[in-house]
């Protein structure tokens, strides 16, 4: 879908109850270097390197703890971070376009990278989180092994759970390193998934929302 487009308009929606709904996935307690490191290792001489040459001694190390922050969102969970909430009556649109993303596709582990645009409209109380919190919503589930598509329908749907919106949509474009360097090798090609949720779904707020989103 080109972000020009509407997402495909949904009646039987616009009651607010979506037909997919995703648990939260598991939240791992530790992440285990050690494992990591020697597996790491084990790559090296894989490839025919010697892990023990100095150069690449500290490598295994250093590329474990590269990997603990890069997939940290594992030990990390969506109600960590959407815990500052605010009541300040403001349950209209609330919009923040251009995030920055850095994931890892779960079938090369090689980066996606791009930006996220969420919009959620806060329940009648309006309850709403720090704007921030929106961003670090984005990183609790782009740093795992990741699919754009469940990136995407993850953090909406954490929006819809945690802070009970009204409405949510998540808009991602972004390239895809693994068919950039490696494979197909087309750099600049763009994959744009968006979900949409509860009174989101109403055509005229949805393009509304689309106009914000695509106005540069
Ligand atoms: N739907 C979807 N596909 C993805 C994502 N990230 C990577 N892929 C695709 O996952 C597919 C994996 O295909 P396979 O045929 O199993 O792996 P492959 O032989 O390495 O495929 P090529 O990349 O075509 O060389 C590829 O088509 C990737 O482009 C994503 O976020 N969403
Ligand atoms: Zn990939």
């Amino acid at each position: 879908m080109s972000p020009k487009d509407q997402p495909e308009d949904r009646p039987q929606d616009q009651g607010g109850v979506d037909p997919i709904r995703h648990d939260p996935p598991p939240v791992v307690p530790d992440f285990d270097h050690d494992r990591a490191a020697a597996a790491i290792r084990e790559l090296l001489i894989a490839v025919g390197e010697d892990p023990d040459r100095e150069g690449l001694r500290e490598t295994p190390n250093r590329v474990a703890r590269a990997y603990a922050e890069l997939l940290g969102g594992m030990h990390q969970s969506a109600e960590d971070v959407l815990t500052t909430t605010f009541d300040i009556g403001h349950d209209e649109l609330i919009l923040v376009r251009d995030i920055e993303l850095w994931s890892m596709c779960e079938h090369h582990l090689v980066p996606f990278t791009g930006v996220a645009h969420i919009g959620y409209i806060p329940n009648t109380e309006g309850r709403i989180t720090g704007l921030s919190k929106l961003a670090r919503l984005v990183d609790v589930y782009a740093k795992r092994p990741q699919v754009q598509e469940r990136l995407t329908t993850q953090v909406a749907d954490s929006l819809m759970r945690i802070l009970e919106a009204r409405g949510a949509i998540v808009v991602i474009e972004a390239e895809h390193l693994c068919m950039t360097m490696r494979g197909v090798r087309k750099p600049g090609a763009k994959t744009i998934t968006s979900a949409v949720r509860g009174i989101m779904h109403n055509a005229t707020t949805r393009s509304e929302v689309m106009a914000l989103i695509n106005a540069r």
